[in-house]
């Protein structure tokens, strides 16, 4: 938004949508009840994305975020040259966050001849291009994970897209060295005059870039096929957990497919939406997910579908890759997906899909094994005549998803199904829902309010069981239908388990990122002893302990936000058209309802104290109309004046929320004029040593 938009008078009144004296309350009452319908944090997200892509407030972050490579680069390359830390500190001290203009000062510092200068001088290069390059940046004090044994954590970025690009979105994660991911994370105060940038650091198994095909993520998936493995999709609503989930499809299909034998593997595909599941080899029939005595889950009634790794021998492999496109293309087509405001295809269910290599012999094997004991038992059975056999009550997930120690386990004789024979490699993947946020679910009905708790559930339920296997706990894998069906990974140690997260690159994600990101770190690190007795870790915006993994590099940085370059001044000499567009930016907006005298000009207004800035304009509810004749109107009034005049004698409130307007312009005022002073000494005294 150009700032002075803000400001409307009569002559710009048709054009601009806020036509001067128009009431627009209506426009807030409709956006109150839009939110009354969901809770306060969704008005705070929505008000952290707008402040971010704020035109101001963009280039501050832009800025901050080079800045802080650029001081990564700057220590690094002195700390070459073996110049001492208090010296590296102090260049540091001083450039920041103006580290832009103190490379080419650098330059005329160093020798001409000496080694490292190409280098600087390509960062200069990176410090005046708008998109970032990832920095060959190594953690500065990264714990390194513990030893993760079968579980591998790994975080894929997708790119940023056009239509993002388009509406001011910008990078706000790099990754580096294929291990670490930085999150610039930034937060405005409550004044919007301070942007505060927490570089967050992870470290994790592998870090792809954005631009990492599905090829040699499928490969990564895969590796050699040799385990029983569970590939889990992780990751915020749009950011490519199905794209990733696809992409390894193909990657298994391209692998078996590439085989020359005639041999079969099982397929099953079913979803899990809520408490129900859905069979998607089968038009969405309903299924029933049972355990069997020794706890193992089966679903009941699933559709096993055998693909022919080569239907005849003459089959070449990418025939044979179509006949697995095609069999899966029904299935894919059919998975519960719903519209939400993220993502116009969201998968609002868990996929999964396995995959079962059979080995035929080795069946036959178990099938007489289990056919033998069957027989047995059933002497035994006649043997006690009399008794009545155990039946164990149906626990169908769609019924029923309590957690008691028997729950689960059912008369049903999983060596009639198809699925039990699982003799060689399982390989299961999933697609989980996406982690959809309250700040989301502005347009959201009760129904996918429950939907979207109960996904939350799921995901949390999936990070504890994770958590509590590596700490050589118990998992309580029961606790939700998703982690029962994934048991293996918890209970069985030659399971192996690869998350992929997924995550989105750009500013307005942010703090879906943090919370991607905060959830896949918590998993990779074993809690310790007292970690699990006093866990400090909170998710999202709250304070992250050192157990995450990551190194948070907190660097706060106070900027004039409506100061970006539009005006360098100090307050006392801004023109009347400077001084509308600061007081329609300033503190977030929150005079941008004030209309001040047209020919008002910076020194006018130092000259004020609170009440008189105060007097300066008139809040009435409709119309608020400068003291000046013919000086313009606006359309819209403090939050605190809700009625009446504010004039002598009129309501008391609304002359109370004048003055009170009047003295936070007065100190805004202040604030502003003590940055750009500080600033300008800053370069004068830059300017001085480099003899400017
Ligand atoms: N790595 C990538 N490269 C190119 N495009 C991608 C990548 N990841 C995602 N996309 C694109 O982003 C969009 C959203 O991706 P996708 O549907 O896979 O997200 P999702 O996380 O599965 O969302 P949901 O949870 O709603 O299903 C799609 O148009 C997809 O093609």
């Amino acid at each position: 938004m150009n700032p002075h938009h803000a400001y409307a008078n009569e002559h710009n009144a048709t054009a601009n949508p806020f036509a001067v004296g128009s009431d627009v309350s209506h426009q807030n009452t409709a956006q109150e009840s839009l939110w009354s319908t969901t809770n306060s944090d969704a008005r705070l997200h929505f008000s952290y994305r707008e402040t971010l892509l704020s035109p101001t407030v963009r280039s501050v972050m832009i800025k901050s975020i080079r800045d802080y490579y650029a001081i990564y680069w700057l220590s690094k390359l002195l700390n070459s040259l073996n110049v001492s830390g208090e010296m590296v500190r102090n260049i540091v001290d001083y450039a920041y966050p103006g580290a832009g203009t103190v490379v080419p000062f650098l330059l005329t510092l160093l020798p001409h001849n000496w080694s490292q200068k190409p280098k600087i001088t390509s960062l200069a290069v990176v410090l005046q291009t708008t998109s970032l390059s990832p920095p060959l940046q190594t953690p500065l004090q990264t714990p390194s994970p513990h030893h993760k044994g079968n579980f591998k954590i790994y975080v894929r970025p997708r790119p940023i897209q056009k239509s993002e690009s388009t509406s001011g979105n910008y990078h706000v994660i790099s990754t580096s060295r294929s291990k670490t991911i930085t999150l610039h994370y930034g937060k405005i105060g409550r004044t919007g005059n301070r942007l505060t940038t927490e570089h967050r650091l992870y470290k994790f198994d592998h870090c792809f870039s954005e631009d990492t095909g599905n090829q040699e993520i499928g490969n990564r998936a895969m590796g050699d096929m040799k385990r029983p493995r569970t590939v889990i999709c992780y990751g915020q609503t749009g950011t490519g957990k199905t794209h990733t989930f696809k992409g390894i499809l193909d990657s298994i299909g391209s692998r078996l497919t590439s085989l020359k034998t005639e041999e079969s593997v099982f397929i099953q595909f079913y979803e899990v939406h809520g408490k129900k599941c859905y069979d998607l080899m089968e038009g969405r029939k309903n299924l029933r997910i049972l355990s069997d005595k020794d706890e193992k889950v089966h679903a009941v009634g699933a559709n096993v579908v055998e693909f022919k790794i080569k239907s005849k021998y003459s089959e070449t492999s990418s025939e044979a890759f179509e006949r697995w496109k095609k069999i899966l293309e029904e299935p894919l087509r059919l998975r519960s997906t719903q519209s939400t405001q993220r993502n116009d295809v969201s998968s609002r269910s868990h996929s999964i899909f396995t995959v079962t290599l059979v080995n035929e012999s080795e069946i036959r094997l178990e099938k007489v094994k289990r056919e033998e004991e069957l027989r047995l038992a059933k002497m035994e059975k006649e043997m006690n005549e009399g008794e009545v056999g155990c039946s164990v009550a149906d626990n169908s997930f769609g019924v029923d998803d309590s957690s008691s120690e028997d729950e689960g386990k059912s008369n049903y004789d999983p060596t009639n199904h198809p699925a039990f024979e699982i003799i060689n490699t399982k390989i299961r993947l999933v697609d989980l829902a996406g982690s959809e946020q309250n700040a989301d679910t502005g347009k959201m009905a009760a129904q996918d309010h429950k939907e979207s708790a109960d996904i939350n559930t799921a995901l949390m339920s999936l990070k504890e069981c994770i958590r509590k296997h590596r700490a050589k706990s118990l998992s309580n894998y029961r606790a939700h239908l998703l982690t029962r069906i994934l048991r293996d990974c918890f209970v069985d140690p030659n399971h192996e388990t690869m998350i992929f997260a997924t995550i989105s690159p750009t500013t307005i994600d942010t703090l879906h990122t943090l919370n991607t990101l905060n959830h896949v770190a918590m998993m990779q690190v074993r809690p310790s002893k007292n970690e699990r007795k006093k866990e400090r870790v909170t998710s999202g915006g709250g304070k992250v302990g050192e157990n995450l993994g990551g190194v948070i590099t907190n660097v706060v940085v106070e900027v004039p936000i409506v100061d970006s370059g539009t005006f360098n001044k100090t307050v006392g000499e801004w023109t009347a058209e400077e001084v509308r567009g600061w007081i329609a930016a300033a503190n977030g907006g929150k005079f941008s309802h004030i209309v001040l005298p047209v020919s008002l000009k910076g020194e006018d207004l130092l000259k004020l104290n609170e009440t008189s800035l105060s007097r300066l304009f008139d809040m009435t509810r409709i119309e608020t109309v400068a003291r000046g004749e013919g000086e313009g109107s606006t359309w819209v009034i403090s939050a605190n004046a809700e009625s009446g005049g504010g004039g002598e004698g009129g309501d008391p409130d609304v002359g109370r929320a004048r003055q009170e307007i009047g003295r936070e312009l007065f100190q805004a005022l202040r604030i502003e004029n003590k940055h750009i002073a500080q600033k300008r000494l800053v370069q004068e005294n830059k300017d001085r040593m480099t003899g400017r």
